[in-house]
Parts: C-alpha cells; sequence; structure tokens
C-alpha cells in the first residue's frame, strides 16, 4: 500500500456572482500516494483550475476537506506549482529563472543557484545556463519553468497543462522526458491535462471530470510499471483506455449538454 500524502474528501466550491451562485466543483474525492503521478482531464471550463488553485492552498472549497500528509518545511506551502504559461523573466538568465522560486521563497541567491546547477543535466540545460529565455525553443523554456518547480523540493508538484503549447513533436519528447524524470526523482505529481494520450502514458491514475459542476466521472488506473516507453503506446491496454476516455469525454460531455 502507497502512503497517501494527499487526501481529498468530498470537496465542493462555489463561487457567488452578480447572478447568483455557481457550483464549480462538486463533492470531488481523490488521494495521491508518496511518489505517485496523477492525472485531472476534464471538458474545458470544468473546474480544473479551480480544483488546483485549492490544492496549491490559494483557494479554500467551500466544504469537504484537502489533507496534506507528507511533512512539509515550515512556512513553506506543501506544494510547488507550473502553470499553462512558462512565466519565465526575459532580464534573467536559465539559472536565475530557474532559482526565482527558491530565492522568491527566502532561500539565499547563491544557495538556490548551487541547488539550480546540480539539476542543469537532469533538465538536459548544461552549458546553457546563462542564456536567457529569447534564446531558448519551447521545448528547453518549459524545462526551465519544470526545474524552477522541481528545484524547491516540495512534497506535491502540480503541473498545469505544462506541455499544452508546444508542437507535437516536442510535447511527445517531452512526455518520455518527464515519464523517466518522475520516476528517477521520485516525484509525486498531479497534472491537468487536456491531452488523453499523455494523461494515460504518464499516469498511474486518470480522475475524469464532468463537465461543471465537476465531479469524478470516471477513474482509471494505468497498472503498467513506469517510466514508459513507445511501445507503451501499442499495448492493448492503453488503445482501449484512450478509446474509452474519448468516448467517455467527447459523448459523455456531449450527453450531458443536451440534457442540460
Ligand atoms: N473567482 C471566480 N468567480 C466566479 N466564477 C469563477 C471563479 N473562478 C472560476 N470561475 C468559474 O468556474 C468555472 C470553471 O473554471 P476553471 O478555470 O476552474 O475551469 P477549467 O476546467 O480550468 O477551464 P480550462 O480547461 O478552460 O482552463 C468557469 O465557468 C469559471 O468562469
Amino acid at each position: 500500500m502507497i502512503e497517501p500524502l494527499l487526501v481529498v474528501d468530498g470537496i465542493s466550491k462555489s463561487f457567488s456572482t452578480r447572478r447568483g451562485t455557481i457550483s464549480v466543483i462538486d463533492e470531488i474525492s481523490l488521494q495521491v500516494g508518496t511518489g505517485e503521478f496523477v492525472s485531472v482531464i476534464g471538458p474545458s471550463g470544468s473546474g480544473k483550475s479551480t480544483l488546483f488553485n485549492i490544492l496549491a492552498e490559494q483557494l479554500r472549497p467551500t466544504s469537504g476537506s484537502v489533507r496534506f500528509l507528507g511533512s512539509r518545511q515550515p512556512k513553506t506551502p506543501f506544494s510547488a506549482y507550473m502553470p499553462q504559461k512558462d512565466l519565465l523573466m526575459p532580464w534573467l538568465t536559465v539559472e536565475d529563472n530557474a532559482a526565482l522560486g527558491l530565492v522568491l521563497g527566502g532561500t539565499r541567491k547563491r544557495e538556490a543557484r548551487d541547488r539550480v546547477r546540480q539539476l542543469l543535466s537532469t533538465f538536459r540545460l548544461e552549458g546553457r545556463e546563462k542564456a536567457y529565455p529569447f534564446e531558448l525553443s519551447g521545448g528547453m523554456r518549459q524545462r526551465v519553468a519544470l526545474m524552477r518547480t522541481v528545484v524547491q523540493q516540495r512534497p506535491l508538484l502540480l503541473l498545469d497543462e505544462p506541455f499544452g503549447a508546444l508542437d507535437y513533436l516536442t510535447r511527445t519528447e517531452l512526455q518520455f522526458w518527464l515519464s523517466e524524470l518522475s520516476v528517477e526523482q521520485g516525484l509525486t505529481v498531479v497534472l491537468i491535462t487536456h491531452d488523453v494520450p499523455e494523461a494515460l502514458f504518464l499516469s498511474d491514475r486518470v480522475y475524469v471530470l464532468s463537465d461543471r459542476p465537476a465531479r469524478v466521472q470516471m477513474v482509471l488506473e494505468q497498472p503498467a510499471p513506469r517510466p514508459r516507453d513507445l511501445s507503451y503506446l501499442e499495448t492493448e491496454a492503453f488503445t482501449h483506455d484512450e478509446r474509452l476516455l474519448l468516448a467517455e469525454l467527447t459523448h459523455g460531455g456531449l450527453r450531458q449538454k443536451a440534457t442540460q
């Protein structure tokens, strides 16, 4: 039994607006164990970012509970969050951009740079530490942004569509790399994605959300050992689950819309 790190128990979230109260999340429960890779996939506008903001302790649920069970450093958040956009500062070098999260959290610049340098080869950025963002490819920029998140050594990583804006080949290359990295570094990850193959390829478990208000519509376990390689994409388990998920997300969504 994998030690649970995050336990989300029946959380709901609603917002008061001028047009009344809107319910965005409805009784979502999920669990993430130490070292697990979990994906959350759902239709656009279903409430994924709201869920992430709750997991990142930026928002409180209206009801239900979120428990973080791993130990955290005093006064630091439990998770490190990588948003969709890389948010690299154009005037900072690769190493200073990667160190920024640590520096903002109070680590001295020198120590932060040292920690970043130890990760440069893992993130395939050796020799590029003095480069500026405009000198980097899209894939490199995302690796810098991910390094900024990983170097903080928080118990939980929250990745919000990290490869959504990249071209197909770069995205695929980074998915393979992230699969290896997450196992090598023992990362515990929750990933938001719209990309069905990405969710299945990377994850131990995929939570499929319904249209708003988001409920857990389906949970797909992916028991094949990680990291996976190209051959996993040809397995019967993968193609079966890919079809199932696509049907759920398209037909399920359409069915719901038709009855609303
Ligand atoms: N602070 C807020 N006040 C009112 N409504 C909000 C607020 N935050 C989010 N919403 C609404 O909640 C719904 C879900 O938004 P959210 O950004 O969580 O969806 P999402 O699944 O991440 O969308 P996408 O996939 O398009 O990024 C939207 O209808 C949004 O307008």
